[in-house]
């Protein structure tokens, strides 16, 4: 038999790069006298989101970063959404801004991206990131596929030439993160809901990337023994947090393996403090 599979520990990682920001953040305090800040747009009153919220406001709070949550009624029309997104596109003391997903049904969710600053989309939302992305250009990623490239860095995983499969095809998660290994010049499949056979392009892979919100979409059939395994997925199930690898039999065969909680999650939080940092930093020299 063969050896369990190394755990790619986000949350160590995360609190790793916790440390890093706090100290530049720190530094840059007693410079500047001002704070980074994130200003985050909350619709209705999805529990999810909340606890999401809090989340990251304590992480936020936890490295000095100063957070607001622009709390919105379900009810809100499209306009005053807008309005309420305008106010923090023009406000000199706001850096980052983050628009909590999903919004309501009869809000439209690609005029509320169109209309975010670029300059402080730190989710890459909008389409002129998402265009630069494209091109390998300097600007935002989406923090969840930046959390996993941050991932591959600090444990020294060579991406070039690697076959690599992506599950999952959203514009947050599975497409921008084709797109950023493919910069690193991987070989990327992206599979998805309407694939025929996905075990065929994940057996072949070395590093398998699941974001599909499928609790055990992938179990250990699928995966080569040996291969990469970054689990993306939140689920709830019973009341635990699930991600969408069978985890304790996929470990058995992989070579190593992102758990849930603990492993994607933390790091996308991490890169979320990064790029508010990132904006601060930017609207300084400007
Ligand atoms: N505009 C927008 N941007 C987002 O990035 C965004 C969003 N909307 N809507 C909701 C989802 C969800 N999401 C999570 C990220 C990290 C954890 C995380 O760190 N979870 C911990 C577990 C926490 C627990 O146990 O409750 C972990 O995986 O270890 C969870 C959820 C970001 N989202």
């Amino acid at each position: 038999m063969s050896e369990e599979a190394m755990i790619l520990d986000g949350s160590a990682k995360s609190k790793e790069i916790q440390d890093e920001i706090s100290a530049e953040v720190e530094e840059l305090k007693e410079e500047e006298g001002v704070v980074p800040k994130l200003s985050i747009i909350f619709v209705g009153d999805n529990p999810a989101s909340a606890s999401y919220i809090k989340l990251q406001q304590r992480i936020c709070n936890k490295v000095g970063i100063e957070s607001e949550v622009v709390d919105l009624p379900e009810e809100i029309s499209q306009e005053d959404l807008l309005d309420e997104l305008d106010k923090l596109n023009n406000d000199d003391e706001v850096n980052g801004i983050l628009i909590q997903m999903p919004l309501p049904d009869h809000i439209d969710d690609d005029k509320v991206i169109r209309a975010i600053n670029p300059d402080k989309d730190i989710d890459a939302f909008h389409p002129y990131n998402i265009g630069e992305l494209v091109i390998d250009g300097d600007a935002y990623v989406p923090c969840t596929p930046e959390g996993v490239m941050e991932l591959f860095d600090r444990y020294d995983i060579e991406l070039r030439g690697k076959d690599v499969t992506v599950v999952g095809h959203s514009n947050i998660v599975g497409k921008p993160m084709a797109l950023l290994l493919l910069n690193e010049n991987a070989t990327v499949s992206v599979c998805h809901i309407d694939t025929e056979d996905t075990a065929s392009y994940t057996k072949e892979s070395d590093i398998v990337i699941v974001a599909a919100g499928v609790p055990n979409l992938i179990t250990a059939d699928m995966v080569k023994e040996g291969a990469i395994v970054i689990d993306v997925g939140i689920n709830e199930v019973d009341g635990e947090i699930v991600g969408d690898v069978d985890f304790e039999k996929v470990k058995e065969k992989a070579g190593a393996i992102t758990p849930v909680p603990g492993g994607a999650g933390p790091m996308t939080i991490a890169m979320l403090l990064k790029d508010t940092l990132k904006s601060y930093k930017e609207m300084l020299n400007k």
